[in-house]
């Protein structure tokens, strides 16, 4: 496949706490894999994947950032031309969840305001050591304007759903975007017809 081969390209940043499971589900999502004894991620580290949606090409770039406090300043810098962040934490550690405003905090003051958030609670294919009901964490993301989806990295649950939902939603707010630049300028018979995407289903 050439570079440009594509209809769209996406840049996502994971962030969220250590241990969550962001590289795992990097990892099963891009290689449909669970790795063996994954370490700690170091600084940033990234992969990609296109996958087709209706025809079109859509090339995500995959940002996988450390959740160690040591390497905050390094991942931060990752934010800015982020067009879609996936929150995540563990649904078996309450800390994970107690430290979201902390990363929203790390959003508001680093990421671009148009990027959208996902929340992931991630491990749910350990139901038995919950700590974080669904319920409150839907909650939570109600207040914050996030979608939320409960994910298992181990057993693929859900996975390959965030992220082509999310596709789907980025593309959905590029065409808008795109509506609009042809709005402005109206120039008579340049206007593209513009399909709107009807498979985002986070809800
Ligand atoms: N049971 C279960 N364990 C998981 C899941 N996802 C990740 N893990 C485990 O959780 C641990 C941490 O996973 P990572 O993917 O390295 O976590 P991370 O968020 O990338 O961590 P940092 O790189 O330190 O920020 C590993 O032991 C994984 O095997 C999951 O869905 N279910």
């Amino acid at each position: 496949m050439s570079m440009e081969d594509y209809d769209f390209l996406f840049k996502i940043v994971l962030i969220g706490n250590a241990g969550v499971g962001k590289t795992c589900l990097v990892r099963r999502f891009t290689q449909g894999l669970f790795p063996p004894g994954q370490g700690a991620t170091i600084g940033v580290d990234f992969m990609i994947k296109t996958v087709e949606i209706k025809g079109e090409k859509i090339k995500l770039q995959i940002w996988d950032t450390a959740g160690q406090e040591r390497f905050r300043s390094i991942t931060q810098s990752y934010y800015r031309s982020a067009n879609a962040l996936i929150l995540t934490y563990d649904i078996t550690c309450e800390e994970s969840f107690r430290c979201l405003p902390e990363w929203l905090r790390e959003i508001e003051q680093y990421a671009n305001s148009e990027v959208i958030t996902v929340l992931v609670g991630n491990k749910i294919d350990l139901a038995e050591r919950r700590e974080v009901s669904q319920q409150r964490a839907e909650e939570f993301a109600g207040t914050q304007n996030m979608y939320y989806l409960e994910t298992s990295a181990k057993e693929s649950d859900n996975v390959e759903k965030l992220f082509l939902d999310l596709a789907c939603r980025l593309i959905s707010e590029a065409r808008q975007n795109a509506l609009v630049n042809n709005v402005d300028s109206s120039l008579p018979g340049e206007g593209k017809s513009i399909t709107y995407l009807n498979c985002c289903n986070f809800n």
